[in-house]
Parts: C-alpha cells; sequence; structure tokens
C-alpha cells in the first residue's frame, strides 16, 4: 500500500520568493516519507491560515514549469460524465436582466465553427450543461454576464467557447514575437493551479486554430512568462499579481481587450483580492466596462458581492443563476460527524483506511497542520501528499500531479485547493478542520461529484469551533436534500450563527439582487470577507 509517498514537508523554501517560514518541519527521506519536526515554526507563518503575499518579495523564483502537453490524446483526455448528468436538465434555471437571448439546447446550435465543433466534440461533450446552454448564447449575444452554478457543472466551457468562437469568427491571429501583445480576453482566477487548468482548457478548445491562449501565474520564473507572452497572445489567464506585474512592465496593452473574465468572481472580488481588481480595471488603456464585455462565474455569490460586481458590469448584465445560489452540488453525498479536537486523526485514519485507495482530498485550515497531517498519514503508510500556500511552485505541481495520477491518493491541502480544481476521480472529500464560511464548504466539497458523477464529502464538525457554522450548514444540507442530523439541528436552533441562514424557507438567502433581494430577511447577509481560512488560501498575491 505505501509505495513512497511523495511528502515533500518544508518549512522553509529557500530561493523561490515566498520562503516566510523558518523551522517547521524539515529533515530527509526515510522510505519515502520526509519528516523531522523543528519545533521553532514561527507562528506567524504555518501556524496561520495561508497568507496572501507579496509576490516579488524575496530572492529571484527560478521554476519553469514543464511545457503543456503536445500529443492530441493528452490535450483531450477527460473523464466521463456520470450517471445524474442528465439530471442536471431538471435543476431550475433563473435568468434576469433585460431581453436574455434565448437558450441553446445543443452545440450545434452554439453556431461554432468547424474547428471549434471538432474540439468539442474530441472533449466528450455531447450536449450542453444548464450554464453553458444560456451562458454561450448570452455571451455571443454581446451581454455582460453574472452566472452561478453549482460545483462541476461545466462554468468553465461556457466562457470560453463563445469567447473563441467570436476571436474565430473575427479572423484573430497571435501575432507573431512582439515587445508588446495585444489581448482579446483576459482570465483572471484566485489560485495559480486554477488558472492553469483554465488555460490548459483554453489551450483544447483553441486547438489547431490561430488562437493563441498564454498563461501567467507566480511562483515561476517571470523572464520565462514574458517570453512566452511574448510569442503572441490572444487570451491571458492570470492570477491577479503576476497578470498587474506584466501589465505594468509595459509587456502587455489593453487596447483590443473585448473580453474581461472573473473566474471564482466572489473570491476575486471579496476583500483580499479587490483591490487588485479594481487596480486592473483601472490599468492605463483597459477599455471602459461598456467598451469592454465583463463576465463572472462562480458556484457562490454573497450579495455584498453581487452589488459590488456590479461597479464591473454594464448596467443591463445578466444574472444568470442556475439551481439555488450558493447551493451544494446534490451529486455529492454529505456527511457531519461529531468529533472532539483529538480525536479527529484517529477518525481520519480510520476512515482514510476504510475507504481503500480512492482520491480523496483532506481539508485542513492552516499550511502547518498540512504538513503535520500528511506526515501523519505518510508515517502510517498511506501515500499521501500536500498542498498550501507555504511550498514551493515546483512541489505544488509535483503534489497536485502525484495527486492526479493516482500515485498519492491522499491530498492533504488548505483552502488554495478548495475552488475550481478539476480532478477525474476524486471520491472523498474530509473536512478534516471545517472552514468558517460556508461558500468555502460549498467549494470544497464541489471537488467530488463532479460533472454528474456522485462523490462523498465528510466533515468533521467540533462543537467548540464549529458551531457558528452550524446554522448554514444545516442550511445547505437541507438544500441538496441531504439527511441533517439531530445533533446538528440542536446545535443549529440554539446557536447565533450567522452565516446566512433564512429561518422562513427553502429559498436561498442570495439571488438577483437587483430583484430586491431576499437576504433582508431575519439575519445579516453574508460577510464577503474572505475567512480566516479562506484567506487561508487561496493564494499568494502572485
Ligand atoms: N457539456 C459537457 N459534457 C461533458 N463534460 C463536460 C461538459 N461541460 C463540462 N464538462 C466537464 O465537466 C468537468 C467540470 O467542468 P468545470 O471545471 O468547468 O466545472 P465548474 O462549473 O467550473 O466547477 P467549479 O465550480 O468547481 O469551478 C470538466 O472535466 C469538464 O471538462
Amino acid at each position: 500500500m505505501f509505495n513512497g509517498a511523495h511528502l515533500f514537508v518544508a518549512g522553509w523554501k529557500g530561493g523561490e520568493g515566498r520562503g516566510r517560514g523558518r523551522g517547521g518541519f524539515r529533515g530527509g527521506f526515510r522510505d519515502g516519507c520526509f519528516l523531522v519536526f523543528f519545533p521553532n515554526c514561527p507562528a506567524s507563518t504555518a501556524d496561520k491560515p495561508d497568507q496572501e503575499a507579496g509576490e516579488n518579495a524575496g530572492p529571484k523564483v527560478v521554476y519553469v514549469p514543464p511545457p503543456p502537453p503536445e500529443e492530441e490524446s493528452s490535450i483531450f483526455s477527460h473523464y466521463a460524465t456520470g450517471i445524474n448528468f442528465d439530471k442536471y436538465d431538471d435543476i431550475l434555471v433563473d435568468v434576469s436582466g433585460s431581453n436574455p437571448p434565448k437558450a441553446i439546447m445543443t452545440f450545434d446550435e452554439a453556431g461554432l465553427c468547424e474547428s471549434l465543433r471538432k474540439n468539442v466534440t474530441k472533449s466528450g461533450y455531447v450536449k450542453p450543461t444548464p450554464v453553458q446552454k444560456h451562458g454561450i448564447p448570452i455571451i455571443s449575444a454581446g451581454r455582460d454576464l453574472m452566472a452561478c452554478a453549482q460545483t462541476g457543472s461545466g462554468k468553465t466551457a461556457a466562457f470560453l467557447l463563445p469567447i473563441l468562437q467570436r476571436l474565430m469568427a473575427d479572423g484573430v491571429a497571435a501575432s507573431k514575437f512582439s515587445e508588446v501583445q495585444e489581448p482579446e480576453a483576459i482570465i483572471v482566477a484566485p489560485t495559480r493551479e486554477l488558472i492553469n487548468q483554465i488555460y490548459l482548457e483554453a489551450r483544447k478548445f483553441a486547438y489547431g486554430t490561430c488562437v493563441r491562449p498564454v498563461v501567467v501565474y507566480g511562483g515561476i520564473n517571470t523572464g520565462y512568462t514574458i517570453r512566452e507572452v511574448l510569442k503572441g497572445c490572444n487570451i491571458l489567464c492570470g492570477t491577479p499579481g503576476r497578470l498587474l506585474d506584466i501589465i505594468g512592465r509595459g509587456k502587455v496593452g489593453l487596447s483590443k481587450l473585448r473580453y474581461l473574465v472573473l473566474d471564482e468572481a466572489d473570491r476575486m472580488l471579496d476583500m483580499g483580492f479587490e483591490p487588485d481588481m479594481r487596480k486592473l480595471v483601472g490599468s492605463p488603456g483597459m477599455p471602459s466596462k461598456e467598451d469592454r464585455q465583463t463576465l463572472m462565474f462562480s458556484a457562490t455569490y454573497p450579495e455584498d458581492i453581487q452589488r459590488m460586481a456590479a461597479d464591473f458590469l454594464k448596467v443591463d448584465y445578466i444574472f444568470l443563476a442556475v439551481g439555488v445560489v450558493g447551493g451544494a452540488c446534490s451529486d455529492v453525498e454529505q456527511t457531519i460527524v461529531q468529533v472532539d479536537q483529538y480525536s479527529k486523526r484517529d477518525q481520519l485514519l480510520e476512515l482514510l483506511r476504510s475507504t481503500g485507495n480512492e482520491r480523496t482530498m483532506v481539508f485542513v485550515e492552516t499550511k502547518r497542520s498540512a504538513d503535520f497531517i500528511a506526515t501523519f498519514l505518510c508515517q502510517e503508510k498511506l501515500s499521501t501528499t500536500s498542498i498550501h500556500g507555504d511550498r514551493e511552485q515546483r512541489e505544488r505541481e509535483k503534489a497536485l500531479s502525484d495527486f492526479r495520477t493516482g500515485q498519492c491518493p491522499v491530498l492533504v491541502a488548505t483552502s488554495v485547493a478548495a475552488r475550481g480544481l478539476d480532478i477525474e476521480q476524486v471520491q472523498h472529500v474530509v473536512n478534516f478542520d471545517l472552514p468558517s464560511s460556508i461558500d468555502e464548504y460549498v467549494h470544497r466539497i464541489g471537488r467530488t461529484g463532479r460533472c454528474g458523477n456522485i462523490g462523498r464529502a465528510v466533515s468533521f464538525f467540533n462543537p467548540e469551533s464549529d458551531t457558528p457554522l452550524a446554522r448554514s450548514l444545516v442550511k445547505v444540507l437541507s438544500g441538496a436534500q441531504q439527511e441533517v442530523p439531530k445533533w446538528l439541528e440542536e446545535i443549529a436552533f440554539s446557536a447565533h450563527g450567522t452565516t446566512g441562514f433564512n429561518p422562513r424557507g427553502k429559498v436561498f438567502a442570495s439571488t438577483d439582487t437587483r430583484k430586491g433581494g431576499s437576504f433582508k430577511m431575519d439575519e445579516p447577509p453574508q460577510a464577503s470577507a474572505p475567512s480566516p481560512a479562506a484567506a487561508a488560501d487561496d493564494e499568494e498575491w502572485e
């Protein structure tokens, strides 16, 4: 069972710019495990949720990622849709805003050019998901869009396909090498791994066309990144800090920009990233919101974020909600287990032993506990790796790759891996530590149960620390037709949770805010600030 786990537990990272910790776990390999505890790890780093940090601090980053796959079979490799894929059609869809274009029912109706159509087929897409049926014509009609659809339901293609179609129809071609590139589209996402995944999707759909996507993100060598951009760039995918850096260096001009896409838009506009998003739209040459198309996608949208998002969108933007805004995917079987802090480790071990080699993501709150739990599991001979913001980019990519291939079927992660990652065969998510925000919970458990497949999420609920989440957990569980444990209901009703619980109805507290919103119920709206756990980490400020 133990096959030389790839656990590179790092307390200090020399040479890559974000090595803030000193101490922590350090040591050498023994039987594939990498252990030794350094007790003097400063509490300001690994002890806390992942913090965002200045990308340019520290020594020069030398890492150059391996080139993306060239063979067609790897580019188009995909996993099968699951038994519940057709049930997507039963989900209620709410489209608000003036004159929304009619939904399409098939990819044929999307009016895609031949090469795009072929690429869609090679990707294994037979029919569009609801967010694609509605989103594609809305974007093709030139409308701004704020779209909300459950995790794993195909939001990425919903924006990539109509953008690519427009660029193809207009005959754009990446200019050859030029000192300044003028992309037609910019896509922003909060984490490096997610933006890289979006880039690979864009590259897949653009295969065999003249459209060239490029990705820029922190933790990789800047010179390399710039060279890639200067080779030609129509669709620039990036994390905010690195994007701003490259624009600031004058390597990217914005005069041709037509599309600005914010994936995980609520995260991109919360307190952590909002200043960078404002900087981005205020960059010299950035077309005003009237002169560009702005598209926002997420599975969750707190109401205050929706209101703020309107600053970035034209007045007549369309709000598309597939299912309940902020609802969990009902293909994930959710179990909440009451535990105390000290029995968590044993319960985790028992759980993982019972699931065999199935791929499992274990979410913890801090970088230090990510290292600690991964080390513990490794010692217990479970092939485990970890991902968090204190690991070097090389290590993060290796960890993800080992998890994807199944070489390490257990991935211990901070919130840096909570959003967007689409990994085949993730059957389980374990919340070893529950996050403090319900939206974060929805994204985490959405790493399984994707694209009509079925998954399981087990969450350890420690009443001492997790009681504030109880009410919204009850809400999310019942919204996804899951069993709500009696004890949790009791805690929820006796607690003063303030995270979006709407005691009156079955409707989630969040819809299109222009309808007057339904959140003016008995409780304050959900906070948009990243929760400590969420600030955890999504990401460094690249
Ligand atoms: N129409 C389709 N037919 C078959 N597979 C699809 C279709 N649309 C998307 N997929 C696949 O479904 C998976 C999930 O899609 P995607 O990652 O875009 O979900 P998402 O809605 O962005 O999820 P998240 O909210 O977690 O970011 C991907 O593997 C994607 O290739």
